[in-house]
């Protein structure tokens, strides 16, 4: 089984969608951020700081010089960029152009494939962590497309025409990118070539495109909130307006990622970084939303199979292994949930006691 769906539909009656949202001058109080977490840094303020890796020559004399791009990217940041990655450009232009086109549909159209009520893929508005106060701004429309024996198309939605056949292809496209990268960032762990990937059994991925709306108060909210990814790796691919932004040193400081013409970004999951015992970053990441443009990414999640054991695959001489036990990606997955809903709650009960404490 594919990892449960981290996001809940809010269901809420009271929560206008984020499209029409849009159009009011204000956010609504749903929207609107803590401040030590909104954005700090502007969504077009770029950083040249993440490495931008080419893969030409990596099935052969370039594969040492990938290599020790990869692992350094990997130690600093768990993240970095790649050109010329062998994914058709035509291909990425044409799974850009109907993904916009998907969320420029009537709003009874995409709620055809609505995920409320934990269908295996579809679309999502102002969706939100169970519990949580405060929604981010955007909608997502997710696509469950390995294994392919669970592929399921009656959750694929059929408008725009072709949209489905394109997303098959780029699904495709992407998971052999994904195998490329895994191989390499194994054997910068100084492991064979396949170790990450027989690590993750039979190799799941989901597709989820977020369309993140014009935002009448960008600095007072999220588009999505800071987290790490769970799983092995995430391939991202993001368009021109800019709002990934990263940081290394939790949360003091953050970059906003510069967006390359043509190229994917790559981050590791948690599951990766167990994998290394720590040697290689999960990378924590948030995106910011802004009031002059619409922004689209789509983003590729590569996760091990549900029973796939995550523990360190390597360990030195003498080398302390960062974990207790060996659990299954279901188990690390429902911990993960376990904490950041915990980390909701508490915060929430926090802010409900500040509200209403008496004012002196
Ligand atoms: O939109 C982005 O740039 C980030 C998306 C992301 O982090 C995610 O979907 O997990
Ligand atoms: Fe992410």
């Amino acid at each position: 089984m594919a990892p449960a769906v981290e996001v809940v539909a809010s269901g809420r009656p009271d929560i206008l969608p984020v499209g029409e949202a849009e159009a009011a001058k204000t956010l609504q109080s749903i929207f609107i951020r803590d401040e030590d977490e909104r954005p700090k840094v502007a969504y077009n303020n770029f950083s040249k700081d993440i490495p931008i890796i080419s893969l030409e020559g990596i099935e052969g004399k370039d594969r040492e010089r990938v290599k020790e791009e990869v692992s350094n990217a990997c130690k600093e940041w768990g993240l970095f960029q790649v050109v010329n990655h062998g994914v058709p450009k035509e291909l990425v232009q044409t799974m850009n152009q109907l993904a916009r086109e998907f969320f420029a549909l009537p709003a009874e159209e995409k709620l055809k494939y609505d995920m409320r009520g934990g269908k295996r893929g579809g679309f999502v508005v102002s969706s939100h962590l169970q519990g949580e106060a405060v929604l981010d701004w955007r909608e997502i429309c997710t696509y469950f497309s390995y294994p392919l024996h669970q592929r399921d198309y009656t959750r694929w939605p059929e408008k725009p025409e072709g949209w489905r056949d394109v997303v098959d292809k780029y699904s495709g496209a992407l998971m052999n990118l994904a195998c490329k990268l895994l191989e390499v960032i194994s054997e910068a762990l100084g492991l064979d070539a396949e170790a990450v990937t027989k690590a993750c059994v039979e190799m799941d991925q989901k597709v989820v495109i977020n369309y993140y709306p014009k935002c009448p108060q960008p600095d007072m909210t999220l588009g999505l909130k800071r987290h790490t990814d769970p799983g092995t790796i995430t391939i991202l691919l993001q368009d021109h307006v800019g709002g990934l932004q990263a940081t290394k040193d939790d949360g003091l400081n953050w970059i906003t990622v510069e967006p390359v013409e043509g190229a994917f970004v790559v981050n590791l999951g948690d599951h990766m970084h167990y994998l290394s015992n720590g040697k290689f970053k999960s990378a924590d990441h948030q995106a910011v939303v802004n009031s002059n443009s619409t922004r689209l990414s789509i983003a590729t999640f590569q996760n091990p199979a549900q029973d796939g054991i995550v523990y360190p695959l390597k360990l030195e001489e003498g080398e302390q292994c960062m974990m207790e036990e060996p659990i299954t990606f279901a188990q690390m997955y429902s911990r993960k949930m376990g904490r950041d809903i915990e980390l909701a709650r508490q915060k929430k009960l926090a802010k409900v006691g500040v509200e209403e404490a008496p004012k002196s």
